[in-house]
């Protein structure tokens, strides 16, 4: 199979999990759109579930495709969240926010019971790093936040070019918090744990793409199936 194909296989599986009455957590993300197309097959087949999506993006997906959305105002737990990610460790540990949608994906995932990881083979890692580390930061005072993330990261092992994320027009990328997105390309991430516990208490530091102790599952596409890993 295709990463493409495995994505495909893994949203498929994904929705296995989903029961009627769940209220899930609806992630962002060419894997999680092809989990919305699923589900949306069966909610037409009369599965009664209620949506909270992590984006702008799939919320408008959702609402097209006739999944039945909420908010975690009205909804504050949730049974399952189904999202992707950029890479994941053998703990499960995860790097997220390719998408730009990590901070609302990680308050979403940390409001639900269970995050079941959904990706193709391509994103499993020995250790995080190779994909860049995203950080959503407040944009008041952004390169003086930034210079500390350098900081704290050389202190946890981690270097690299720190650039802020632009859109497909070479201008600023907002997300919709209207935070700016800092991409750090660490290559190794030896300590993920501290290196989140400490670039979190940065002022002006929003979130880190790093998931830690979150997913409680990954289903990834493989060339001959899709594999159910758990957190080592
Ligand atoms: O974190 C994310 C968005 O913020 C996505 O889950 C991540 O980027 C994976 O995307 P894709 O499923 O397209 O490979």
């Amino acid at each position: 199979m295709t990463p493409a194909e495995q994505k495909k296989a893994a949203a498929a599986k994904a929705a296995e999990y989903v029961e009627d009455g769940m209220k899930l957590g609806i992630g962002t993300g060419s894997t999680s759109e092809e989990f919305v197309r699923v589900l949306a097959e069966r909610v037409k087949g009369g599965l009664r579930v209620i949506g909270v999506p992590t984006s702008e993006r799939t919320a408008k997906l959702c609402t097209e495709l006739g999944v039945p959305l909420t908010n975690l105002d009205d909804t504050p737990h949730l049974d399952l969240t189904i999202d992707g990610a950029d890479e994941f460790d053998p703990a499960l540990r995860l790097i997220k926010g390719g998408g730009g949608a990590l901070l609302r994906e990680k308050i979403v995932a940390a409001a639900s019971d269970r995050m079941i990881v959904i990706t193709d083979a391509t994103k499993k890692v020995a250790m995080l790093g190779a994909f860049p580390l995203p950080i959503e930061v407040i944009p008041f005072g952004s390169l003086a936040t930034v210079r500390r993330v350098a900081e704290v990261a050389k202190a946890y092992g981690c270097e690299g070019k720190i650039a802020r994320r632009a859109d497909s027009y070479g201008e600023p990328f907002f997300t919709d918090s209207n935070n700016f997105i800092f991409d750090c390309s660490f290559g190794r991430i030896p300590d993920p744990d501290g290196l989140a516990r400490e670039l979190n208490l940065i002022p002006g530091v929003v979130e880190t793409g790093l998931f830690i102790g979150i997913a409680t599952l990954a289903l990834v596409g493989t060339s001959s199936g899709v594999d159910i890993i758990e957190p080592k």
